[in-house]
């Protein structure tokens, strides 16, 4: 008889109320102690293990707090900490803060997307001479203090394989090293770190390997086979659920089932595909299954009785079944029932983490004790899903896509362009610009949050917004750019704040998801058909470009990026979805252009993000990004610039979209990848503006002109000064005022001493 259970793969560890983020943010700010850090911390892990078991899953997983990042965390715990923060002598906490956000003297590690999610995590660094030992037994620890209050947890540990595969060369390592050539000696120390679990008490351990849901060498697969054969052929270990997730596992699935472990977890979600080769996977029949049924990436209730269909089918197949979610619940917002201000029929199709546990518990209880066990929990998600796929059609949406023609997403030769954009703009060479975004200081903040409350009025509001446009305006001239912005004050997100204005989506009070650290976003939810009621940003920018005779840029979000930040309706293609987006933004670059702003950027930092992670699916998904993005920003005059900004990522694989976008200037992340992108760029024949960003704005350091100045003359080597623009590396918000200006001043420094060689 199979066994039937429920479980999640990982839950949210920010706390419902970012209780996290204000308590690393004190710690930070030197205005608590790490014993108060550590005490919320200690809150947040026993609120989630009492609720997890409280709601009734028959494993609930373990060691998934962590105070910045889990990758990081596997990084500490093997041993893994870089030279340069190792020997600043800090605490174990400080210098473990000091890898993820650097200090003075030791840059910290390089962040980027965990796979295709706004998730963050940092790079660790493996070189020849990186010597892994089991150095720090947190996950240890949180097995023994989950128990003391009662509560058997799963310990999740991301596993060896991604861990290396995920990392990079460290500084000095020989050209042909790669960290996975590490794999044995990395083994050693997991192994220590089983054993030590297994003593402790673990029944079961967790393995993340999401590396295994992107297209993976004959090598790497070699490795996979070989990691869980050693890792099994222990006697001293739990048992252990090796979790492959965002995609189909492809070629790594028969591995795994063949593999000395106890159970696979699969994302039946995002990697339906895989349902159909699960039978012939004999390997199964001796372990347990994982199933992925609920989706952990996005927040629309589980369609219940389609879920049990497909749940019955793997009944025969495995030893046991467990109903599970898709991947981990980080992805997604706490909790529902927190929303206040949600129309009603939109909050009733969706499900948030604790709904999403409440969904696997019914489906696992249905399954063992029978559907009658859970009628009314059936017959709600049948309510629910039946009224989401009768409702969100508007015709004249519909009607105005259907309408469209090639035409419409194609702009005059950009000669011509050119040419109509130096007469109206009157440039010097080497232009220097901002991205958009400018300090997003605390009276902003707070203006926006009374706004909310209703302590200040809207003109109030307003007023204060333009107070801070104008500040910005005149800050930017004292400093000499070249093309100014409004700064973006008063925007909450680059996403969420369109998204508000926008008909077809909702937004979340509390709905907030960890994105790095302790920033968060509350990702807006699409759920139908959207178009723009009124303009969105043209007061604001008319307001700032009024106060100066230099060109404002207009500042918009581009539809790939809206659409990745936010939860989208799955009942349509995402490629219609993205029209219906392309077309809202469009009109609000015309209704700019006609306000007589000259420069329009339209930012896709998530263009490479949304890239499916296997090869095959790729030409289909660019086609749709780069068709919307031009949609979006056709049908205004040869004259208009448009600009757009590419961030947080290695664009190799994007690098003829890029082109393909059209775009006029296209400013993108450079400044940590010593101008690279540029040979990329002219390599595929790229012969517009660009301004690959001259400093890393995630850094509280400020660059000095020679530095700058270095850049710039490596850029020139590569771009011709009539196209090089010069800019940081993305938007300001996150910084402060006194470093902002004078990295700005040394870039605009840097940029004179060129200009005057040239
Ligand atoms: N959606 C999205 N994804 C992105 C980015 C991005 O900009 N947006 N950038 C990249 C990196 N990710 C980032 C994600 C978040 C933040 C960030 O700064 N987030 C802010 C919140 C931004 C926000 O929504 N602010 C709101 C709400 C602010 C707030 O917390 N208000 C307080 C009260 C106000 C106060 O006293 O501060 C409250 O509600 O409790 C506003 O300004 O209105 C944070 O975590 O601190 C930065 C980068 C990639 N992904
Ligand atoms: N215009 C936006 C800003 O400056 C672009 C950010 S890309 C993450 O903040
Ligand atoms: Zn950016």
């Amino acid at each position: 008889m199979t066994f039937i259970g429920s479980t999640v793969l990982g839950f949210p560890r920010i706390g419902p109320d970012r209780e996290l983020k204000r308590a690393l943010e004190s710690y930070w700010a030197g205005r608590s102690a790490e014993a108060d850090l550590r005490e919320v911390a200690r809150r947040l892990r026993a609120d989630t293990w009492r609720d997890l078991a409280a709601a009734g899953l028959d494993s609930v997983p373990g060691n998934t707090f962590s105070y910045y990042d889990q990758v990081l965390d596997t990084a500490v715990t093997f041993g893994a900490v870089p030279s340069r923060h190792a020997e600043l002598g800090l605490s174990p906490m400080d210098t473990y803060f000091a890898m993820a956000r650097g200090t003075a003297s030791a840059p910290p590690l390089e962040m980027t997307k965990w796979f295709d999610t706004n998730y963050h995590y940092l790079v660790p660094e493996i070189g020849p001479e990186t010597r892994f030992a089991l150095s720090d037994r947190t996950a240890v620890e949180d097995f023994r203090e989950a128990r003391k209050l009662g509560v058997e947890t799963r310990p999740v540990l991301i596993g060896p394989l991604t861990f290396l595969l995920l990392a990079k060369p460290a500084d000095g390592a020989p050209d042909d090293f790669r960290p996975i050539d590490k794999l044995p000696e990395l083994l050693d120390a997991y192994e220590e770190l089983l054993a030590e679990l297994r003593k402790a008490g673990a029944e079961w351990v967790q393995l993340d390997e999401p590396a295994l849901a992107a297209d993976r060498a004959p090598a790497e697969l070699e490795a996979l086979r070989n990691t869980y054969r050693r890792l099994g052929d222990r006697s001293d270990r739990p048992k252990m659920l090796v979790a492959g997730y965002f995609g189909d596992l492809g070629d790594a699935l028969p591995i795994l089932a063949a593999a000395q472990i106890e159970a696979v977890g699969v994302d039946l979600v995002a990697g339906a595909s895989a349902i159909d080769r699960l039978p012939a996977l004999s390997g199964l029949r001796d372990k347990t299954l994982v199933a992925g049924l609920v989706d952990g990436r996005n927040v629309w209730r589980t369609d219940l009785d389609r879920a049990l269909t497909t749940a019955a089918t793997l009944l025969g197949l495995a030893g046991d079944v467990a109903v599970s979610t898709s991947c981990s619940l980080l992805h997604v917002p706490y909790d529902v029932d927190a929303e206040n201000d949600l129309d009603p029929q939109v909050r009733q199709w969706l499900a948030f983490a604790r709904q999403k546990v409440g969904e696997v518990v019914a489906l696992g209880r249905a399954l063992r004790v029978g559907r009658e066990s859970v009628r009314g929990e059936l017959e709600n998600a049948r309510a629910a899903v039946a009224s989401r796929a009768s409702a969100n059609r508007d015709q004249r949406v519909r009607a105005r896509v259907d309408s469209l023609r090639p035409e419409h997403s194609r702009r005059g030769d950009y000669r011509e362009r050119a040419e109509a954009q130096q007469k109206s703009l009157r440039l010097p060479p080497l232009p220097t610009t901002t991205i958009g975004s400018f300090p997003q200081t605390t009276d902003v903040r707070k203006a926006r949050a009374a706004h909310r409350a209703g302590r200040i009025g809207l003109a109030e509001y307003q007023r204060r917004m333009r107070d801070e446009i104008e500040r910005v305006v005149r800050l930017q001239e004292k400093l000499g750019l070249d093309v100014l912005v409004h700064g973006e004050p008063e925007r909450n997100d680059m996403v969420q704040y369109f998204a508000e204005q926008l008909a077809g989506f909702a937004t979340t009070e509390h709905g907030w998801v960890q994105s790095y650290g302790s920033r968060c976003v509350r990702p807006p939810i699409l759920f139908g058909d959207v178009h723009r009621p009124e303009s969105m940003t043209v007061e604001w920018a008319r307001c700032a470009q009024r106060l100066t005779d230099k060109p404002v840029k207009g500042m918009l979000t581009g539809p790939v990026t809206m659409l990745s930040w936010s939860f989208v309706r799955d009942d349509q293609p995402e490629a219609d979805t993205a029209r219906q987006v392309a077309l809202a933004i469009r009109d609000e670059v015309r209704d700019l252009e006609a306000a007589g702003i000259r420069v329009v950027q339209v930012d896709e930092p998530a263009l490479r993000e949304l890239l499916p992670l296997r090869a095959a699916d790729r030409p289909a998904y660019l086609e749709w990004a780069v068709e919307s993005f031009r949609l979006a920003t056709s049908g205004i005059s040869d004259g208009t610039q448009i600009h757009t900004h590419l961030c947080y990522s290695e664009f190799g694989d994007v690098i003829d979209a890029i082109v393909a976008l059209d775009a006029d200037v296209t400013s993108i992340e450079a400044a940590r990848s010593r101008m690279e992108v540029l040979d990329d760029l002219n390599a595929v024949g790229y012969a517009r503006g660009v301004g690959p960003g001259v400093y890393d704005i995630h850094s509280p350091r400020v660059p000095q002109p020679d530095e700058v100045a270095d850049l710039l003359r490596a850029a020139l080597a590569a771009v011709p000064a009539e196209r090089l623009w010069v800019n940081p590396d993305c938007g300001l918000k996150t910084r402060d005022y006194p470093e902002t200006e004078a990295a700005l001043s040394n870039l605009v420094a840097a940029t004179q001493r060129l200009r005057d060689g040239l």
